[in-house]
């Protein structure tokens, strides 16, 4: 039987961007709960536990690049591939969720290698896993999945409170909310801070198990307003013309959100609530004025941070190209000692999110800006828990700091945030909205919500009542992420600067929404820089000095350039995915005159091939003075570059009239055009391909692409096709760099 020391289940998570983390992190909370003795880690912090010990392993993770590990658990599956025992974990049971959006080629890679290590190792299902999609909305895998979990774990599992497995004896179900005839809502729910907890369940199935409750909890009613209708009217004639009042010209003043309660009307019940998220955090205030820092102290990051300076800066892009693309060159003189880099490398930026928006998120929170600077720091409140929030080390901080770096404010609101804002929101009608958007019967309208992406701001001014605490905040918002950039220059050329390319993010929600959005670094970016709109002219930013934190992150894949000369590489970067194969260009044309200068003798040079694609010639054809330059002295064999919004097609050897192919609009079209080629290169040359850029649908369009090229080219049966792409794969020969 298990012991209080030793856990019947330890859950385990993989998490980019703080989805698996906190899925994660509440089946743990609801676990315990349910009386199972559990433990929950991150999976690089595999060792903290004995694996080779626990029978009951549950894991929760993501997939992020290509199909990748998320990074936290990277270290995990180099320690997975370590293990040649084929009886490792012969001895546990596990079952696995998986978290992916179909709109990537590798749907829930991560999950599905890590079910098949774990099979390998000897270890069995004890449940079903469960493949969530982002691209339709995470809960609705999730939601059932968690609901349906406990069952089978009580199977497996010895429950330490009372020993009969399947038995809930504590904690009672999830709330369950009423609207009665009468017009009045009854919300029953879990007792909060009533000490039988109430774990932030993402979704749980509310009303299951009924009548295992204990009496504590506590039932409370919502006087209804009089005219239910109202609830309906106040929100669902909210039109454009009325969103427009409330956005100013930044957009970040806050717009509401638009939402069709009809629904709401004829629910009598609400299911499927979850748990008032628990209370993690707690903050200190001390009586002194915050000091200023360049950056807090709680950001962590996986290298140093350096202070890079802004040197100069580029338009890539006509003014009146649809996208407006940046070069930006960082000064890193100071550092180049400590720093090495390869074209193919990235390195992340700390940007804060948009002073005006905190500003006003502290506003409608009513805080004032005495309150906001004041010196703080974060506790948490359990100490016991080996959960922890990102902010826990926020020492000699303050709340506006906070909401700068700490949270993430701009991605769309999970059901958690809106359950806990539900607790603290005094009109009837708003609390009601909220809570109908977390249940089962409010999933369409919560997935109209998550479609307007609306900023914590336009959550408060659509739900003017709620006035959360920030500590409650702290409970439920992601963490705040820096954002990654590929390196464009090679280090040969120059080692003192990284230069980098970016679209600015800056678009319209779908009809009939159409709210404009902002990115977090990008518009930072764009600001500082000093919004230059002249294309391909080269700015040198003058004094005062700007400093951006960056950190390097060296590519682990194997995107790098080979040193040896004699490989020819086929490269695919449509849109900013060109940026590291000018690196590449810039770093073999300088390997070529260095090994020219040492040995002075005939040089065997493999191929380099570019495959570009961009909207309009004049107007978006990023590097193109470059590309043309590599072209010009042979460096670039081939240079293929499509329009999708031009009929031509430039091709290095063709001239455009010749093809007469003007539906090949897209960088994969135009690859197999020049299929037979591309095969002589990989069956002659074994070209190694590189692709980089959009991982939603340009890889997989390329994949498809390459597939096709070789049944056709090479007389091979589909499968076998598709077989020798994903050995190539393996074998690091075609490679991919993607990003959403
Ligand atoms: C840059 C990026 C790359 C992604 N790549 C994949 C992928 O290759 N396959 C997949 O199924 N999902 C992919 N996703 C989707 C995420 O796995 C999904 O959104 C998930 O909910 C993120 O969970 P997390 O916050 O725990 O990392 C990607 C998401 C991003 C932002």
């Amino acid at each position: 039987m298990a012991t209080e020391k030793s856990p019947n289940l330890v859950v385990f998570y993989g998490s980019q961007t703080g989805n698996a983390e906190w899925i994660a992190k509440n089946i743990h909370e609801e676990a315990i709960k349910r009386g199972f003795s559990s433990e929950c880690y991150v999976l690089n912090e595999h060792d903290k536990t004995d694996l080779s010990k626990q029978k009951v392993l549950i894991f929760v993770t993501s997939s992020t690049g290509d199909g990748d590990p998320p990074d936290n658990s990277t270290k995990f599956f180099r320690y997975m591939r370590k293990i040649k025992s084929k009886t490792f974990l012969s001895h546990a049971k596990f079952t696995i969720l998986g978290l992916g959006d179909t709109n990537y080629s590798n749907f829930n890679n991560t999950a599905k290698r890590l079910e098949k290590r774990l099979l390998e190792f000897g270890s069995s299902p004890f449940y079903e896993k469960g493949m969530a999609d982002d691209a339709v909305g995470l809960e609705l895998v999730v939601d059932s999945w968690i609901a349906n979990l406990w069952d089978p774990l009580a199977n497996v599992c010895v429950q330490k409170q009372n020993g009969e497995n399947g038995k809930c004896e504590k904690g009672e179900e999830n709330g369950k909310s009423e609207i009665k005839e009468n017009g009045k809502i009854e919300i029953k729910e879990s007792g909060k801070g009533e000490g039988e907890g109430n774990g932030k369940s993402v979704g749980e199935e509310s009303g299951k198990g009924e009548g295992e409750g204990d009496g504590k909890s506590k039932s409370k009613e919502i006087e209804e307003n009089k005219n239910p209708e109202d609830v309906i009217s106040t929100v669902k004639n909210l039109s454009i013309k009325e969103l427009e009042k409330h956005s100013s010209e930044s957009g970040i003043s806050g717009n509401k959100i638009i939402l069709d309660l009809s629904e709401l009307a004829n629910s009598t019940q609400l299911t499927a609530l979850p748990r008032v998220p628990i209370e993690h955090c707690k903050i200190i205030k001390s009586n002194k004025e915050k000091k200023r820092s360049f950056l807090p102290s709680f950001i962590i990051t996986p290298n140093p941070i350096i202070n890079a300076k802004l040197n100069a800066v580029r338009c890539l892009t006509r003014f009146d190209s649809v996208k407006k693309t940046l070069h930006l060159e960082l000064d890193i003189k100071d550092h180049s000692e400590e720093i090495q880099f390869f074209p193919g490398d990235a390195f992340g930026i700390i940007a804060p999110n948009d002073n005006l928006l905190v500003h006003n998120i502290l506003t409608a929170l009513g805080i004032n800006e005495n309150d906001a600077n004041q010196e703080i720091s974060v506790e948490h409140i359990e100490k016991e828990n080996e959960l922890s929030t990102h902010l826990k080390n926020a020492k000699s901080t303050s709340i506006f700091e906070l909401f700068q770096y700490g949270v993430d404010l701009t991605s769309s609101p999970r059901k958690a945030l809106l359950r806990m804002m539900a607790e603290y929101t005094s009109n009837d009608q708003e609390k009601k909205t909220l809570l109908f958007l977390c249940s089962k019967q409010g999933v369409k309208q919560f997935n109209c919500l998550r479609e307007q992406i609306p900023t914590l701001l336009d959550l408060l001014v659509t739900f003017p009542s709620c006035k959360p605490p920030v500590e409650r905040l702290l409970d439920v918002l992601p963490a705040h992420q820096s954002r990654y950039y590929s390196i464009v220059n090679s280090p040969l050329v120059n080692r003192e600067e990284l230069h980098f390319a970016f679209n600015i993010i800056d678009y319209y929600t779908p009809i009939p929404y159409e709210v404009h959005k902002f990115g977090v670094c990008t518009p930072w970016l764009n600001k500082l820089s000093g919004n230059i709109t002249e294309v391909n002219i080269r700015t040198i930013i003058t004094p005062p000095i700007i400093d951006i934190p960056i950190f390097m992150k060296p590519n682990s894949s194997g995107f790098k350039i080979p040193s040896d000369l004699s490989k020819s590489l086929i490269m695919i970067g449509p849109g900013t995915g060109v940026a590291p194969f000018v690196g590449f260009l810039q770093h073999r044309e300088k390997q070529i005159e260095n090994q020219i200068l040492e040995s002075k003798k005939q040089l065997l040079l493999g191929e380099m091939w570019l495959f570009y694609g961009c909207r309009e010639k004049e107007k978006d054809f990023l590097y193109r003075q470059e590309l043309e330059g590599f072209l010009q002295r042979g460096i670039l064999k081939e240079l293929l570059v499509t329009f999708s919004r031009t009929p031509d097609i430039i091709t290095s050897d063709k001239p455009t009239s010749d093809n007469g192919l003007t539906k090949s609009k897209y960088v994969q079209n135009l690859m197999r055009i020049r299929g037979n080629e591309i095969f002589e290169l990989l069956n002659q040359k074994e070209a190694m391909i590189f692709v980089c850029g959009d991982a939603k649908g340009m890889a997989k369009d390329v994949n498809d692409a390459l597939t096709d090229i070789l049944v056709e080219h090479g007389k091979m049966q589909r499968s076998d096709a598709l077989n020798l792409l994903v050995k190539w794969m393996g074998e690091k020969r075609y490679l991919r760099d993607l990003w959403a």
